[in-house]
């Protein structure tokens, strides 16, 4: 499991520990793994130049620090100091005994030694930066992004919000990101993390001073030990069935889809509801089909319920008998739309929604754009506001309950925004639903599945082929199955 902790945590971790350590140490600690981390970049330090762009706080210490050991180890090194009088003074006095020389950041000089770089030290601010860059550090990410030189940030991109993963004016775009203590939200969120390249942790002893933390982001192991296995002594209502109410006259391939992703998430068998039916067991024989409302449709033990549903009495008439259900429900798409909010929020059993930006913009009669740009804020806003569990689709997929961590899903490509992804996604999450898993769990594996399984298909693909690829990820997150 990957922990990703607000700048709040993290000062008052590293002031605990700070607290028991000689002065510096911390930094001592950053720098010299993050100068390790750059040799490795550059595959050796001799003859390599290298820009460090160093604000005045104690991140441009850190990239001073990390630069001096370069320099001592042969790389030829300018600093860019943003505030020539105030800089680190213990980092500048290094990186002056260390041979390094500074420039103040006059345009001229400053984009002329960032042309000729192999590497590129972001240190222009780190968590204590707050609102974009200003004017003199924009045009320094700007010429740094334009050149050839590998950008490694310093703690994170200098611009990005460390607590919220927003970019809220100009941000340096790093091919590599060296984080210190822990990760923090804002690197594993878009839009900031679209710009963190490669993410390494240098460990700097923080970790027994962290309390549980803000966001987590699930890995493999976590994955595996979560899917569901049948075991000996079983049969399909023990291994759970999942009930899609899915489809419409109109289209009937949202039904396929939801139905190809539940009999790929591990429930003993998928139960189809809808207008529907040929075309589902045309392409998948093994659903049991009904064409009776949802509570005629025998044993369940989840519903999905909404992809490609339309608006009519009957789809409606359907969304408000799944939510009278005392099974965990999972409401996509056009039920998103139907269903009656406080039926949602009186439900005792579990619920998960699964809005893309749009929906969740209609959902909190907010912008779209806001919620784009604010993923983390809203999808907590709406876990809240509907007290259920809300995984919030897009370009970082997000997974929010109350009371508990926010996840972030790892894995994922922009090849995922195709038509009827969305459909896959919630039949695989409701039937990881009825194999037992809890809404929180269910939701962010099947998110992993998926974004997995996009990543495994050769592009361009379509929904269907997404599907189909779900055992081979299964397989390969968990071999032993
Ligand atoms: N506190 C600690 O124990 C440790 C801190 N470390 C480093 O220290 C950093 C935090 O240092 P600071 O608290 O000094 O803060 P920062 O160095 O992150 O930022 C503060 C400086 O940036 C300037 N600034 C703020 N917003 C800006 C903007 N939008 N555009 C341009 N300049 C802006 C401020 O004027 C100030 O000079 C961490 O990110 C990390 O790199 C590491 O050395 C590890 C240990
Ligand atoms: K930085």
């Amino acid at each position: 499991m990957r922990h990703a902790y607000t700048v709040e945590t993290v000062r008052a971790a590293e002031r605990t520990l700070m607290s028991r350590l000689p002065p510096g140490t911390l930094m001592q600690r950053a720098a010299a793994g993050l100068a390790a981390a750059c040799g490795s970049l550059m595959h050796g330090t001799y003859s390599r130049r290298v820009v460090v762009l160093a604000g005045s706080g104690d991140n441009g210490g850190d990239a001073l620090y990390a630069a001096a050991r370069l320099a001592r180890r042969g790389a030829g090194v300018t600093a860019v100091l943003l505030t020539p009088d105030k800089a680190h003074p213990g980092g500048l006095a290094a990186l002056r005994r260390a041979g390094g020389r500074t420039l103040p950041p006059e345009p001229e000089a400053a984009d002329q030694a960032i042309a000729q770089a192999h590497l590129i030290l972001d240190g222009i601010v780190g968590i204590g930066g707050r609102g974009g860059l200003r004017p003199q550090a924009a045009h320094l990410a700007r010429t740094a992004r334009e050149s050839r030189a590998t950008v490694v940030a310093v703690d994170l991109p200098s611009g990005i919000d460390p607590d919220t993963g927003e970019t809220p004016g100009e941000t340096v775009h790093a091919d590599a990101t060296v984080t210190f203590g822990s990760y923090k939200p804002g690197l594993l969120i878009d839009p900031a993390a679209e710009h963190v390249g490669a993410l390494r942790l240098i460990d700097i002893g923080l970790g027994p001073y962290l309390p549980p933390p803000e966001l987590e982001a699930l890995q493999h192991a976590d994955v595996a030990a979560l899917l569901p296995t049948p075991v000996g002594e079983t049969d399909k209502y023990r291994r759970g069935v999942v009930g899609v109410v899915a489809g419409s006259e109109r289209y009937p391939g949202a039904a396929v889809l939801a139905v190809g992703g539940a009999l790929r998430g591990g429930a003993g068998a998928v139960r189809y509801v809808g207008p529907g039916a040929e075309a589902v067991i045309a392409r998948y024989p093994e659903t049991l089909v009904t064409s009776g409302p949802p509570s005629k449709a025998g044993r369940v033990q989840a519903w999905v319920v909404g992809p490609g549903l339309g608006d009519d009495r009957a789809a409606r008439q359907a969304v408000a008998e799944v939510l009278g259900s005392d099974v965990p429900v999972l409401v996509d798409a056009d039920a998103l739309r139907l269903a009656d909010r406080d039926q949602i929020r009186r439900r005792t059993a579990a619920t998960v929604l699964t809005p893309h930006a749009g929906e969740a913009a209609a959902l909190l009669s907010a912008d779209r754009a806001d919620v784009e740009s604010a993923r983390l804020a809203h999808v907590k806003q709406l876990a809240e506001a509907y007290q259920a569990t809300v995984l919030l689709k897009g370009s970082t997929t997000l997974i929010a309950q109350r009371g508990h961590p926010v996840r972030v899903n790892p894995t994922g490509t922009a090849w995922l925004s195709t038509a009827g992804s969305g459909d896959v996604l919630s039949g695989l999450t409701g039937s990881l639903l009825a194999a037992g898993l809890t809404a929180r769990d269910a939701a962010s594996v099947g998110a992993y599945l998926h974004g997995l399984a996009g990543r495994e298909t050769p592009v361009p693909f379509g929904a269907h082929e997404l599907a189909d690829r779900i055992p081979q990820v299964w397989r390969s997150v968990h071999p032993r199955t």
